[in-house]
């Protein structure tokens, strides 16, 4: 997972480490290091190393606003921060690295789903969205599963009723994890078969519905269309947009064209199990405002895990490596 991230993000530390210590040989040189007990890190001991750093994450899929935003970050942590001379410069390099990737995924607010549910009216409707084969469908079984596990009664809306074969495999997840689907036929109206699958949850005391609605670019403008009634029809208490970890950069676009046609609320990103870039996961938090709630690491039921900013950051900073 996210071994290119790094790998990039430690040759940028090392870099960093080797001209301080070159400042430090400096004053060495000079016979002042006995008069000095600290070494500033200065601007030209960033400067390069940044712009290395630059490109690196770009190619690892990081969107640009997001590499500027990193790269002011870092130099404003890096820049003018005094070293004592002698200390563990890589650990204080990498620690400010840390707190700028921290800072750039921390979204302006937290959801907790669980807490959110808790205290809504019944049901509580999460309407789903994302492009062709993101992993839609198998998300919402995996988020079904979640939510009974933590104890509350979930529908699931088959809204996706224009790709041959949606309904059968929904309904073929949803018998796995114990879940009823609510559908029409293929061509119905993805709006219609929302509203009884609410219908359905408020006469039986159902606590969530999730809506399945068939992947969509910005180049199907009725089936964009199609995505705002459905909105409208069921005024959706949480909007998620599911993303393919492994589309990289494109993924940043796709929740723009979704977050302008029904703004996206949360993020779920799935195979991060297979993603050796990581750039995705980096940015778009940062891009759409909106937190990353979940991710998927593989193809089982229990293969999704509430997102964790920390847990991101040690993946690409510490020792661990899962
Ligand atoms: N490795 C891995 N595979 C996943 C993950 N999530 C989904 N997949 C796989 O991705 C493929 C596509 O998933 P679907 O759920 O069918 O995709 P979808 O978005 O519903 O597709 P559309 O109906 O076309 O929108 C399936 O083979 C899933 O098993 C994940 O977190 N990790």
């Amino acid at each position: 997972m996210f071994g290119k991230l790094k790998e990039k993000l430690r040759s940028f530390i090392k870099k960093v480490e080797e001209n301080v210590e070159k400042e430090e040989k400096e004053a060495e040189k000079k016979g002042i290091l006995e008069k000095i007990l600290m070494v500033e890190i200065k601007e030209k001991d960033v400067e390069e190393a940044l712009e290395d750093l630059e490109l690196e994450l770009l190619e690892a899929d990081v969107a640009l606003e997001v590499v500027d935003a990193l790269k002011e970050k870092i130099k404003e942590k890096l820049v003018g921060k005094k070293v004592r001379i002698g200390t563990d410069k890589e650990k204080i390099i990498e620690d400010a690295v840390r707190e700028a990737i921290l800072e750039i995924l921390t979204p302006p607010r937290k959801i907790d789903l669980l807490e959110e549910i808790r205290k809504s009216e019944k049901p509580y409707v999460i309407l789903f969205v994302g492009f062709n084969g993101s992993g839609k469908t198998t998300t919402i079984a995996k988020l079904a599963h979640w939510l009974k596990k933590n104890g509350f009664s979930v529908v699931i809306a088959a809204s996706d009723t224009f790709r041959a074969g949606a309904i059968e495999q929904l309904e073929e997840h949803a018998k796995r994890v114990g879940v009823k689907v609510i559908k029409h036929s293929y061509g119905a109206d993805p709006a219609a078969v929302a509203y009884d699958a609410i219908q359905h949850a408020k006469a039986r005391g159902i606590d969530v519905v999730l809506i399945d609605t068939a992947g969509r670019s910005e180049t199907n403008r009725n089936l964009m269309d199609e995505m705002r009634k459905i909105a409208r029809v069921t005024k959706p208490n949480l909007v998620v947009f599911v993303g393919d970890s492994l589309a990289g950069n494109a993924i940043v676009e796709q929740a723009r064209q979704f977050n302008d046609a029904v703004k996206i609320d949360a993020v779920i990103l799935t195979k991060l199990d297979a993603d050796a870039r990581g750039g995705a996961a980096l940015s778009i938090s940062h891009v759409t405002n909106a937190p990353i709630l979940f991710v998927g690491i593989g193809q089982g039921y229990d293969d999704l895990m509430p997102f964790d900013e920390k847990w991101f950051v040690e993946r690409i900073l510490g020792e661990e490596n899962a």
